[in-house]
């Protein structure tokens, strides 16, 4: 289908109505009815109208993402050597440093459009879907295949997908990002409309809104981008992407080099003169320090490791939705969960259900009627809230069973399930009577209860003795992780006025206890949180005792019980002690608002939280989380809107799984860096030996054989490292503080001290070696022409390839933070050996081609001089070994 709309680019064409017409002219002018379209029109419609999306702006924007990644500030710093170099007359040198803007300015740029794929290709993980009529019943589909003339089921939480007409119900709409206005507005279907504007208009809604509350049917006359939001798109331009904390930290780091770069480079001048270098001379090498040292890659490395993070998250089941959020999640020291659904598989059924007198149920017939009508799930389509499937499935096999439909021609009133009351009723007529069947928590249904059905299925007064028993059962059968849901019904002589008066005066009929057993692979995965220093408290609307019990199953402490009366009573000091003390709490009862509170103490106290959540009314809570994340199936959109992590699959699991991908990402930057820092020393080290000795030491390696290492040999394994593996033991380490920067001081003990130092060694060690062997002695003659130039050139050359050798004992080393190589093995990262087979290649290349020899300066290395280098990486790599096990055994 989509191949056939590419070929009619232009039959995007809408039809000509006017929305805010008489219902029944618009309805004729789409050519549709209250019903909606039949499968077969819709999908012709789509070829006319095309899919209902947004143009996609994509590649337009490369060539200015490319220009921009030439001229960031480090960029410039380049380009002011170039052209000092140039000024300077070594053209040779100026084409070179261009060269290395340009290379590294395209690597950064392809890898920042890696990173940005990475991001969009989770829409294709998570289709917008939308519930619409098609051959007269509702159909859950993409909301790309909307067209106008479909008829939209709308509902609490739902995103709309098309501008939309009402033509029956009610809705409050958030249409905050079309209006800016953030109160919530109400449309109707059945309204005057005299708005002067049609985004006021009280009977249309409009793609991108949110609905917080109510329940429509609309009928669909624009989509894609002629909706309001499409020409809105059209006119704007794409939104940047926010930069993360951690990339933040390394562009200070990053500056910070490069202004030591500078120094420096700065510094070497009067050194080099006074050594004897000609001022020109001086000059160049000043130039060079300085381009070796700014570290222009690391940025775009991070970006890619953090989209690479991003990638196997969702692999995981974890989508997330800014790149930030990666390593955020990393840092996590709390996490808020959700009961029903993520710890529990949310597969329910009824287990056990006693009558009014805690009694096992004799007679089921009125109990199943009731909570047959008392619904709004749909058992043969298996749509709906899982508690209400489990109850329709009850009811079914206890005699009861309604079509919806059919259901809701009897029905006079709903007053849908509210999470703040945690119960439900409706009001129907049953044979010329009216009864209101409700159903719900006990503690909310039983005191709504004057009466009490029993066991011969006479109504008795619901006495206080009989009232203690009743909570003594609910107790213990929440005790035995049951959900307990109370039923009651009561005949009303005429259709209520309130909710209120409704859920008054109530007979009950009994309690059911339905099972949802915790999900298999949570208790690992708490165990995981808690070896991983994280902490897990329990916000739940369901019962304390229910919820607690389901909680020590899965191995989650549950040292305290606060229900939602006792959050609400207590003061915010007590619940920072509550939370700051030791042991976890279930929060049961919790209404949504409870969320945001906890999630806004516990931020206070310091800590990285994750919250999840799933209703409309979770979204503020979910903003306030430092990682709000919603349930990609059984959540709102409103909820998946407004979190940064959504789970493909609602599990708990998945979390903990993001958390060790977080951790493990930002581990790998660290590994990164530390392998770009050690290099630093050996580049360094040959230059200040140089100016010390005031020129009697030749200098040991030149400028464009530092271009050469920072261009061709260091790039590929610094990419590998950041798709190193996870180390042993990730999750047994306590959480990062808020406050630990990337680079630590271990990390520049190791990178400078240890490997930096040796290499700085070894590499002057080798420098030493051949020239040496040649007949050198201190200040002897080994300029071009001199005896000793060849010589010369062939140290410079070991200079730069024991620099090589060394690097790859660096990156082994740098694999590991704490653990020892062994541990995670030599062969485990395979990108990283390909990285260092092709910094071999290219070494050698520039040792043993002569057009290179010529452009490099260098010279063919005899088989001794390569033998004598072959122990570099196991002496580097060994040192930092030893330094590693000896801090581990400290
Ligand atoms: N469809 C429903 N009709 C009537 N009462 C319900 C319904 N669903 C849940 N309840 C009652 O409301 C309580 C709270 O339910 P809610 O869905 O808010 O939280 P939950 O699913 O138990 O927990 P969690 O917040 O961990 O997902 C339940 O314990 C139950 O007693």
């Amino acid at each position: 289908m989509t191949t056939h709309l590419r070929t009619k680019p232009d039959a995007g064409e809408a039809p000509e109505v006017d929305a805010r017409e008489p219902v029944a002219r618009l309805l004729r002018d789409l050519r549709t009815g209250v019903t909606g379209l039949t499968a077969r029109e819709a999908a012709r419609r789509l070829q006319v109208s095309g899919p209902n999306a947004l143009p996609s702006h994509h590649g337009a924007t490369w060539p200015l993402a490319l220009l921009r990644q030439l001229i960031h500030p480090l960029a410039l710093l380049l380009w002011v050597a170039a052209g000092l170099a140039w000024l300077a007359g070594t053209t040779n040198l100026a084409i070179a440093i261009v060269g290395v803007i340009l290379l590294n300015g395209l690597l950064a740029f392809v890898q920042e459009q890696q990173a940005e794929k990475a991001v969009e290709a989770l829409g294709r993980y998570l289709p917008d879907r939308a519930s619409v009529l098609r051959d007269g019943s509702v159909r859950h589909v993409p909301a790309t295949e909307i067209v106008p003339g479909d008829v939209l089921v709308l509902a609490e939480g739902d995103r709309v997908p098309a501008d939309a007409r009402l033509v029956e119900g009610t809705l409050d709409v958030d249409a905050s990002m079309l209006t800016g206005e953030s109160a919530p507005v109400t449309r109707m279907a059945d309204v005057h409309d005299d708005a002067s504007r049609p985004l006021e208009s009280p009977v249309l809604v409009f793609s991108g809104t949110v609905c917080v509350a109510g329940a429509a049917h609309a009928v669909v006359h624009a989509t894609g981008r002629h909706t309001e939001i499409g020409r809105i798109a059209s006119l704007s331009a794409r939104v940047g992407r926010e930069e993360s904390p951690l990339e933040r930290q390394v562009r200070r780091v990053a500056w910070l080099i490069a202004g030591v770069a500078v120094v420096v480079g700065i510094g070497f001048l009067p050194l080099g003169w006074l050594a004897g270098l000609s001022w020109s001379a001086a000059f160049v090498f000043a130039i060079g320090l300085l381009v070796a040292n700014v570290p222009e890659g690391l940025l775009p490395t991070i970006t890619l490791a953090l989209a690479a993070g991003v990638r196997s998250m969702a692999k995981e089941g974890a989508l997330v939705k800014r790149l930030s959020a990666v390593e955020t999640l990393g840092s996590t020291t709390v996490i808020c969960t959700d009961k029903t659904g993520t710890l529990t598989r949310n597969a329910m059924h009824v287990e056990e259900v006693r009558d009014g007198l805690g009694e096992p149920l004799s007679d089921a017939g009125v109990l199943a009627a009731s909570l047959a009508r008392c619904s709004t799930a749909d058992l043969t389509s298996a749509s709906g809230d899982p508690t209400e499937l489990a109850l329709l499935g009850y009811a079914a096999d206890h005699g009861t069973a309604f079509d919806p439909a059919a259901r809701e021609t009897t029905r006079e009133t709903l007053y849908s399930f509210d999470p703040r009351l945690k119960r439900m009723s409706t009001v129907d007529s049953v044979d010329g009577a009216l009864f209101v069947a409700t159903k719900g928590a006990p503690e909310q249904v039983v005191p709504r209860c004057a009466s009490v059905r029993d066991a011969s299925g006479t109504e008795v007064p619901l006495t206080t003795e009989l009232r203690e028993r009743i909570i003594e059962r609910v107790d213990e059968m929440a005790g035995r992780a049951l959900r307990v849901l109370a039923v009651a019904r009561r005949e009303a002589a005429a259709v209520p006025g309130s909710r209120d008066e409704a859920e008054s005066d109530l007979c009950l009929l009994g309690l059911v206890g339905l099972v949802d057993p915790p999900r298999p692979e949570v208790a690992a995965a708490v165990a995981n949180c808690h070896s991983a220093g994280i902490t897990v408290h329990v916000v739940t609307g369901d019962n304390g005792r229910t919820a607690a019990e389901i909680a020590r199953r899965v191995g989650i402490g549950a040292d305290r019980v606060i229900s939602g009366d006792e959050l609400a009573e207590l003061p915010e000091p007590a619940l920072d002690e509550a939370l700051t003390a030791d042991g976890e709490i279930v929060f049961s009862r919790a209404a949504p608002e409870d969320k945001l509170r906890i999630a806004d103490a516990l931020r206070d106290c310091g800590e990285v939280v994750a919250m999840t959540g799933d209703g409309v009314n979770d979204a503020p809570a979910l903003r306030r989380a430092d990682i709000g994340v919603a349930m990609g199936v059984g959540g709102t959109d409103v909820a998946k809107e407004a979190a940064t992590v959504v789970l493909t699959d609602d599990n708990f699991a998945t979390i903990v799984a993001g958390v060790r991908e977080g951790r493990r990402v930002f581990d790998n930057v660290r590994k990164f860096v530390l392998y770009i820092f050690a290099h630093a020393v050996p580049e360094v080290l040959p230059f200040l030996l140089f100016a010390v000795s005031g020129g009697a030491i030749p200098l040991p390696l030149t400028v464009l054989q530092i271009l050469a290492i920072d261009l061709g040999t260091e790039t590929l394994p610094a990419l590998a490292l950041g798709r190193e593996p996870a180390e042993p033991g990730l999750m047994a380490r306590r959480p990062r503080r808020r406050s630990e920067g990337v680079v630590t001081g271990r990390m520049l003990l190791r990178a400078w001290g240890i490997m930096g130092l040796l290499s700085g060694v070894l590499v002057l060690g080798a420098y030493f070696a051949v020239l040496y062997a040649a007949g050198w002695h201190l200040g002897a003659d080994v300029s071009a022409g001199a005896p000793l130039h060849h010589a010369y050139l062939q140290a410079t050359t070991a200079s730069f390839a024991a620099i090589v050798f060394c690097q790859i004992g660096t990156a082994f080393a740098s694999r590991t933070e704490r653990v020892s190589l062994r541990e995670v093995g030599l062969t485990t990262n395979r990108l990283l050996l390909g990285g260092i087979v092709f910094e071999l290649v290219f070494a050698a290349a520039l040792i043993y081609l002569p057009p290179l020899q010529a452009l490099f300066g260098t010279a063919a290395l005899p088989a001794w001089v390569i033998a004598l280098m072959l122990p570099m990486p196991v002496l580097v790599w060994g040192a930092d070994e030893l330094f590693r096990w000896a801090t581990r055994r400290h």
